[in-house]
């Protein structure tokens, strides 16, 4: 499995998934500065990861949306190449088009860091076949700007096309107002693209993906993608 992750000035989650992709797929990541604007042709993964991306300036993700690696990006992903996009690279797809909606200030106006739970809504991905339908896990947000919105189609849209991933729950797996940490449209953490080889997502996977981090709920992505890659 050959992945790339993509490098922008104010990216602070690149290194972190790079070490999980290299745990667990044998191979380092290329990682890939945003202002190189070929990318290899023989990618199967390309990782837009989280971060602060030209320091937020203008709207999360909306500069680097534009910058000069994105219409490779975009080709790739018309080729059915899987692209991953950890929040702050969730935004990017958004406000790319790759993904519909968008990710507005939290509902409270405060920087969230902390672990919330996750229902795993569908498993027909290739993101998600190593966990079980509707598993609880536990994986860490830090986020402004992590408040999905989109409009009723939209909304149906993902619904009927079985693309929402991941909804914010509870404990005990209920998708409650008090379990949305950041006010997000139906609890919806993390969606699908409509040839499903595209997922983007406010928590980060990356940062509860080894015992030494306190927690593995975010190794079976990676494992999923492995299994589906190789
Ligand atoms: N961890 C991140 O990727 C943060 C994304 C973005 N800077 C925000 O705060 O919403």
């Amino acid at each position: 499995m050959k992945s790339a992750v993509i490098v922008f000035p104010g990216s602070n989650c690149d290194r972190d998934v790079a070490v999980s992709l290299e745990r667990t797929t044998g191979h380092a990541p290329l990682m890939h500065w945003h202002g190189d604007s070929a990318l290899p042709e023989d990618l199967d993964l390309i990782v837009i990861p989280g971060g602060f991306s030209y320091g937020d300036y203008l709207r999360c993700g909306a500069m680097a949306a534009r910058a000069a690696v994105m219409p490779a990006v975009r080709r790739a992903a018309d080729r059915s190449v899987a692209v991953l996009g950890i929040c702050n690279g969730f935004q990017v797809l958004c406000e790319t088009g790759l993904l519909p909606g968008a990710l507005m200030r939290n509902r409270d106006l405060r920087f969230l860091c902390k672990d919330v739970y996750l229902r795993v809504e569908t498993t027909d991905t290739i993101f998600t076949s190593h966990y079980g339908p509707g598993q609880v896990i536990r994986i860490p947000i830090a986020h402004h700007d992590g408040n999905y919105v989109a409009d009723l189609p939209t909304q149906c849209m993902l619904e009927d096309e079985d693309r929402v991933v991941f909804r914010y729950c509870d404990a005990g797996g209920k998708t409650t107002d008090e379990a949305n940490p950041n006010g997000s449209l139906d609890n919806i953490a993390g969606i699908l693209s409509e040839e499903r080889n595209v997922l983007g997502l406010m928590p980060h996977p990356e940062r509860l993906a080894d015992p030494r981090l306190g927690g593995t709920d975010g190794q079976p992505l990676f494992a999923s993608l492995l299994e589906a890659l190789s």
